[in-house]
């Protein structure tokens, strides 16, 4: 069946009226079922109320209702087949986004094309991996999450998080820069360990030879790795190379795409700038200045990931030198932080935060059977 769900409060709330003028004319062959969520939560048990049989969802929203409905179906232990439709109404789109890699000035047609995909009946759809993070309080599971998009820490988790409370006057993208200005000198102490995808290591980018290696330290024997912080930034990645249309932050999950399910990791530690030897207010002060020219080469279509310091500290591209930045591809990580650093207990599955407890830790697992969820492209 054929399922038509809008979020009207989404990004700028132009879904409804969008939808009005440009998506329900289009589906003017097709008998559909209409809906618009009223609150949150809704979107997902909509979908589950109808997924008792394989299920088309057209969905006008962001990330963040796409979140709610997966969740959704899996708190159900719904395996129906739904493909997605995805109509890109929301903040950040970075499905969409990463599916349909924007022209430099994105317009009708480049909002319609997984819907003009359907509409051409063309069986191209692609299989959504999804990443399980649980949060545990003393190994003992309190709540588990599905994403199809990010998990993440340190920064980006404390970005979203302010960022919320910043929608409302702030509709648009803006509002992630100024919440990272809010958190730009923060550093967070954690314990990272990274377990293997199914070809049985960690990888690990080599601006050198720009490629994927095996990291020095995941062996057959002994595949995990273990990476001690401080930590300024902490992203993993499923499905997607970019969380915005510009900010293309996992830049080889489209350019050396992974053989099978796994997350790309970005990862940035101060210690590791040779002018920097201890976390003090004054190194993270210094250290504001270089977390923004990571950033900022994410925004320059991923250049951050061929970024090196030179003797002096200087960030640099082109030349030899230790990487800023530590790309990994991988099966799974637990990120342990210290309790004394209550910012370090944030972590974020799509935009949705969640607080690691004291004494706890957050595990996630890219799943590496399907689940039987897909987006026409
Ligand atoms: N009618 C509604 N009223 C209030 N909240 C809603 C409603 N429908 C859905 N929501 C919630 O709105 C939140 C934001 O939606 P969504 O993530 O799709 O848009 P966005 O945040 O603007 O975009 P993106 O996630 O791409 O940045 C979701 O977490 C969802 O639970």
């Amino acid at each position: 069946m054929l399922l038509v769900l809008v979020n009207p409060v989404c990004g700028d709330k132009s879904a409804a009226a969008f939808f009005a003028a440009h998506v329900v004319p289009r589906l003017n062959e097709h008998t559909a079922v209409h809906v618009q969520t009223t609150s949150a939560g809704h979107a997902g048990r909509v979908v589950v109320e109808h997924a008792t049989r394989p299920l088309t969802l057209v969905l006008g929203s962001g990330d963040g209702t796409l979140h709610d409905i997966l969740n959704a179906l899996h708190a159900a232990s719904i395996t129906t087949p739904v493909h997605f439709v995805l109509v890109p109404c929301g903040t950040a789109n970075a499905l969409y986004s990463s599916l349909f890699p924007p022209p430099p000035v994105p317009d009708l047609a480049y909002k319609l094309q997984s819907l003009h995909a359907f509409l051409q009946n063309k069986a191209t759809t692609t299989l959504l991996s999804l990443a399980t993070t649980t949060i545990s309080a003393q190994n003992a599971p309190v709540s588990t999450s599905i994403a199809s998009v990010v998990v993440s820490t340190a920064l980006h988790a404390s970005i979203l998080h302010d960022s919320e409370a910043l929608r409302e006057r702030h509709p648009g993208i803006e509002r992630f820069k100024l919440a990272a200005q809010q958190n730009s000198t923060k550093w967070y102490n954690a314990r990272l360990n990274l377990t293997p995808s199914s070809l049985g290591f960690v990888q690990i980018y080599n601006p050198s030879s720009k490629s994927l290696i095996p990291h020095p330290d995941s062996s057959n024997d002994s595949p995990a790795v273990e990476i001690q912080g401080p930590f300024a930034y902490f992203l993993s990645t499923v499905n997607v190379d970019r969380l915005e249309p510009a900010f293309r932050i996992a830049p080889l999950a489209r350019a050396i795409p992974p053989s099978a399910p796994a997350f790309d990791i970005v990862v940035l530690r101060p210690l590791r700038d040779p002018t920097i030897h201890q976390d003090t207010p004054d190194a993270r002060s210094s250290f504001v200045a270089k977390t923004w020219k990571v950033l900022g080469g994410a925004y320059q279509d991923g250049q951050h990931v061929e970024f090196v310091y030179t003797e002096q500290g200087d960030i640099a591209s082109g030349v030899h030198g230790v990487s800023v930045i530590e790309y990994f591809r991988c099966g799974g990580w637990q990120w342990t932080p210290d309790d004394a650093d209550p910012d370090a207990h944030l972590v974020c599955s799509d935009g949705a935060i969640s607080t690691i407890p004291p004494h706890g830790k957050a595990t996630a697992a890219v799943d590496t059977f399907s689940h039987h969820f897909s987006v026409y492209n």
